[in-house]
């Protein structure tokens, strides 16, 4: 039986099985792709690479609805964030055929030893490892920048989101880029290992659990392959006694909501200043209890289901164990009865130190609460994580919020509004939420020889 399914969680009807690629389709999907490498689609002109994408870009653009109710279909989205997923695909698209050819162009670097400047070369075949939560940005995030660049990606997708992973790679091709510049693969975690461990491949991306980019980033290392991480997150939402209480909540509620709560950067742990900690917690209980859980594709719906059975039971059993361990309930706690993979909005508090939860990243609709005395409090606390994902500070006072957004070691701080990505800024972390960037002049150049040449003086 193939271990890419699409099967819709919120009602949990298997809509399609998918064939995995074998050895023999892997080999030739690498052959054709670094044959593409070797070829001048990739080493020359980044004019025709441009113009894929910017096609890309209207194409996106004319199918939101399509694309968005397969994702919603198959991960549970709702469909009015699933069309906002696709509409920043096309963002990204367009940002990379608008900005690349300049972010790409050699930079003089003034030097005693002569005439010298950088050149922006692609390094060769990649592999992409993505996961369900977007998924087309997540895809996105990685073609766009690797294709404006001429890397070539062959792409493994998350096994519970094969539709979206064949759309994606279909929408592409009709764009116009060649065989080889994106490839879809419905392959095992074996199959990327031997993958990584071939000389033609230069280089591997992954988005997902710390579980996984250990894993690949071990074998990317072993042989000595460039790897880009973008994994697990516990952003504090850090409301200060200044901030506006009313708009900390409403964002707050959506941050922690939005896509139930499966957003490596939604909002996971509220920090909230003594002074402010009882009214928030009076208006955010009760914004979170307002959810109206139901069917994604349902307009009116404003929490929809967990992606799968699994992940579910997993939050089910991490929320019992945070309480067994000290935690208070403060509201939810529970999987819905009946079909689907829907569970409560919920609300912890207490949760000490020594409670395994206080370091734990919940991935879904669960929000812990702690309450602090002062700004050092809430940056230690912070700080207090083995993640550096993202994080959000809400103050009136600009000075006093740009002081916390630099104290807090993570690789994005938001003042007064919730964790946001757009293409033209960068996005990753630090400590265990990963390495390197994506978006941005940044992570176009990440997968690049940045060449030196110097005419000696
Ligand atoms: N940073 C982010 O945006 C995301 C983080 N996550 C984290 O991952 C946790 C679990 O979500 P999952 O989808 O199960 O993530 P996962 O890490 O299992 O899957 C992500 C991708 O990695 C692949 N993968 C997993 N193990 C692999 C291995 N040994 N070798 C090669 N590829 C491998 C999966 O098939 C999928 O394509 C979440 O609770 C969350 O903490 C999940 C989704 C997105
Ligand atoms: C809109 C925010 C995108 C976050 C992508 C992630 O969860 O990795």
């Amino acid at each position: 039986m193939s271990s890419y399914q699409s099967i819709n969680p919120a009602n949990n009807q298997l809509l399609k099985s998918w064939p995995s690629h074998d050895a023999a389709a892997v080999s030739q999907a690498l052959e054709t792709a670094d044959r593409l490498f070797h070829s001048s689609w990739s080493k020359g002109d980044i004019a025709p690479r441009l113009q894929v994408l910017a096609r890309l870009a209207d194409l996106i653009e004319s199918r939101v609805d399509e694309l968005a109710a397969i994702a919603s279909k198959e991960m549970g989205k709702l469909i009015g964030q699933s069309r906002g997923e696709v509409k920043i695909c096309a963002q990204i698209a367009r940002y990379y055929a608008d900005h690349a050819a300049e972010i790409l162009k050699p930079q003089p670097y003034p030097s005693e030893l002569g005439e010298a400047w950088v050149e922006y070369h692609p390094i060769g075949v990649l592999v992409a490892v993505e996961p369900w939560n977007f998924p087309y940005y997540q895809l996105m995030r990685v073609l766009a920048p690797n294709l404006a660049l001429g890397n070539p990606v062959l792409a493994k997708h998350a096994n519970i989101v094969p539709h979206c992973a064949d759309v994606f790679a279909k929408l592409v091709i009709e764009a116009g880029a060649p065989e080889g510049a994106w490839t879809n693969l419905f392959i095992s975690s074996d199959q990327v290992a031997e993958l990584i461990a071939d000389d033609r491949v230069q280089g591997v991306a992954l988005t997902g659990s710390e579980r996984a980019g250990s894993a690949v980033a071990q074998q990317a290392g072993k042989y000595l392959k460039k790897s880009t991480l973008e994994l697990g997150g516990n952003d504090v939402f850090v409301v200060l006694d200044d901030a506006d209480i009313d708009e900390a909540v409403r964002q707050g509620a959506q941050a922690r909501l939005s896509n139930c709560g499966q957003v490596c950067t939604a909002a996971k742990r509220f920090i909230l200043h003594e002074k402010i900690a009882s009214a928030f917690i009076d208006k955010f209980s009760a914004a979170l209890k307002a959810a109206r859980l139901g069917d994604p594709l349902d307009e009116q719906t404003t929490l929809g289901p967990l992606s799968s059975k699994d992940a579910r039971d997993r939050l089910a059993k991490q929320v019992d164990e945070a309480v067994q361990n000290g935690a208070t309930l403060l509201i939810g706690g529970k999987p819905v009865e009946g079909v689907g993979c829907y569970f409560q909005p919920t609300i912890l508090t207490d949760i000490r130190p020594d409670n395994p939860a206080y370091y734990e990243e919940f991935f879904g609709p669960v929000a812990q609460i702690y309450v602090v005395g002062d700004d050092n409090a809430a940056v230690a606390l912070a700080n207090d994580s083995h993640y550096g994902l993202g994080g959000s500070v809400w103050t009136q006072d600009i000075a006093r919020g740009r002081r916390l957004a630099s104290a807090i070691e993570t690789g994005m701080v938001f003042i007064n509004s919730q964790s946001d990505t757009s293409a033209e800024l960068p996005f990753g972390g630090v400590k265990r939420s990963g390495y390197g960037r994506e978006l941005s002049d940044l992570g176009i150049k990440e997968f690049a020889n940045q060449k030196l040449v110097v005419v000696a003086g």
